[in-house]
């Protein structure tokens, strides 16, 4: 997974980012001045299927794809995929944002006729005469060489103390209700820690309902839409007892576990009943620190969560298939955490030997999650709610006495996401 900088130094370190680039700029023009490319480059430049490097930029054709330097970016770029991203009006509907092109009508074995280089632009021939033609920086941007380089969600991975630190501030209701500054602070602290708090809020699950519709779209299940739980064991699930819960992520059981869970206590009376937060991410980096093969392992075993009910009238049985750490292949960068040991299935996707090397990777994953240091506790008090990036950071809850009332909701990620994309926010 890629190291996620604390968030005090996430400006500093774009603002360092910035300055490479312009370090390397001014290496490249020196280079017009006198210097030559080094030798790679230059080697690059010869040959009759090369065109001469321009300033900052060199390529040379190779069998089934294009290899482009670009500042200190070597791209490969395959034929067909030139062809298919071409951005021109015949190929792309740029209202809409789509392909129009057809992929299927493309020659696998195409290969550019005529390539060359300007400034800021990579301009491609094909034998049928059409020319496509790619911003460098939208290459650099859009590649593959480029996105290993980045992450989707920027994070600050988090323990007790490094939260508490970071004093996140509670959003106000009204602020999130009814500004965009409030919205968009709210859904930066909840993007990075993977938590966030709405303050003075009203006590009612009407209210609760308001505040999730703000951010997305409710993901009805089969607990409800708004969902309203106490200790009477309404359901076939320890949730609604007063049992303690050990820290797990819900709905393991979907194929699709629920993006974001919001929860909001309407009444307590009665003592103990906290609620605990672990960062999943900041545990399973702590894995993949001390030992990469169990990290490996938990990201490759399928296994399988179950959730059977039979309580009253609820006649339920899921069954949700995958991995305990989900990573992006390209970067290695975690997306979805998956645990709940109670809900977790009996292990049959695997054979005798990797069961064994599996409980180990577990222990190790289970070890760091229950670090006492990694534990947040909060108290849920009417007015407070609180959002749970349910594919990150697990929660928990000590037993209770007394009566108790949660209310809540599950949230689709997508419709987060985009929220937050449409206030500007990289998610
Ligand atoms: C939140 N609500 C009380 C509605 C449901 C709780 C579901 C609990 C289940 N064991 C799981 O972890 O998915
Ligand atoms: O009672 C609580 O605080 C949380 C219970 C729980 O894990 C859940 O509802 O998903
Ligand atoms: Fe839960």
């Amino acid at each position: 997974m890629l190291l996620i900088p604390a968030r005090r130094e996430l400006s500093a370190l774009i603002k360092q980012q910035k300055m490479m680039w312009c370090q390397r700029l001014a290496w490249l023009l020196r280079g017009s001045c006198g210097r030559r490319w080094p030798r790679s480059v230059a080697a690059l430049a010869r040959g009759h299927h090369t065109a001469p490097r321009s300033l900052r930029c060199a390529w040379q054709l190779h069998g089934d794809h294009l290899e482009l330097r670009y500042g200190n970016t070597l791209m490969r770029l395959d034929f067909v995929w030139l062809r298919d991203h071409c951005r021109s009006a015949s190929c792309y509907n740029a209202k809409t944002n789509q392909r129009s092109l057809d992929t299927a009508s493309v020659d696998l074995a195409i290969r550019p006729q005529a390539v060359r280089v300007d400034e800021s632009t990579l301009f491609l021939t094909w034998p049928d005469g059409h020319v496509t033609r790619y911003g460098l920086e939208w290459l650099l941007k859009n590649s593959y060489e480029g996105q290993k380089k980045q992450v989707m969600h920027p994070r600050i991975l988090w323990n007790a103390e490094i939260y508490r630190q970071a004093q996140v501030p509670s959003v106000d209701c009204r602020s999130f209700l009814e500004t965009d500054e409030g919205l968009k602070e709210f859904l930066q602290n909840f993007l990075l820690y993977g938590i966030a708090f709405v303050e003075n809020v009203a006590p009612t699950k009407e209210d609760t309902e308001i505040l999730a519709e703000r951010i997305s779209i409710i993901r009805e299940t089969i607990y409800g839409r708004m969902w309203y739980f106490t200790s009477d064991f309404s359901r076939g699930d320890t949730a609604y007892t007063k049992l303690a819960l050990d820290r797990h992520t819900d709905t393991t059981y979907f194929q699709e576990p629920c993006g974001i869970q919001v929860f909001h206590c309407l009444k307590h009376e009665g003592t103990g009943g906290r609620t605990l937060l672990v960062d999943g991410f900041h545990a399973a980096e702590q894995v993949l620190r001390r030992a990469p093969e169990h990290f490996e392992l938990l990201s490759r075993v399928p296994l399988k969560h179950e959730y059977v009910e039979n309580v009253g009238g609820c006649h339920n049985h899921m069954i949700g298939v995958g991995p305990v750490l989900n990573v992006y292949p390209w970067n290695n960068e975690l997306y979805l955490i998956r645990y709940n040991n109670y809900d977790r299935a009996v292990i049959n996707t695997v054979p005798h030997d990797v069961v064994r090397r599996w409980y180990h990777a577990h222990r190790a994953l289970t070890t760091e999650l229950r670090r006492p240091e990694n534990e947040l506790w909060v108290k849920l008090k009417p007015g407070k709610a609180l959002f749970v990036d349910n594919w990150r950071v697990l929660h928990g809850r000590e037993a209770f006495t007394g009566y108790r009332q949660l209310c809540g909701c599950y949230l689709t990620r997508d419709d987060v996401l985009n929220t937050a994309r449409l206030l500007g926010l990289q998610a």
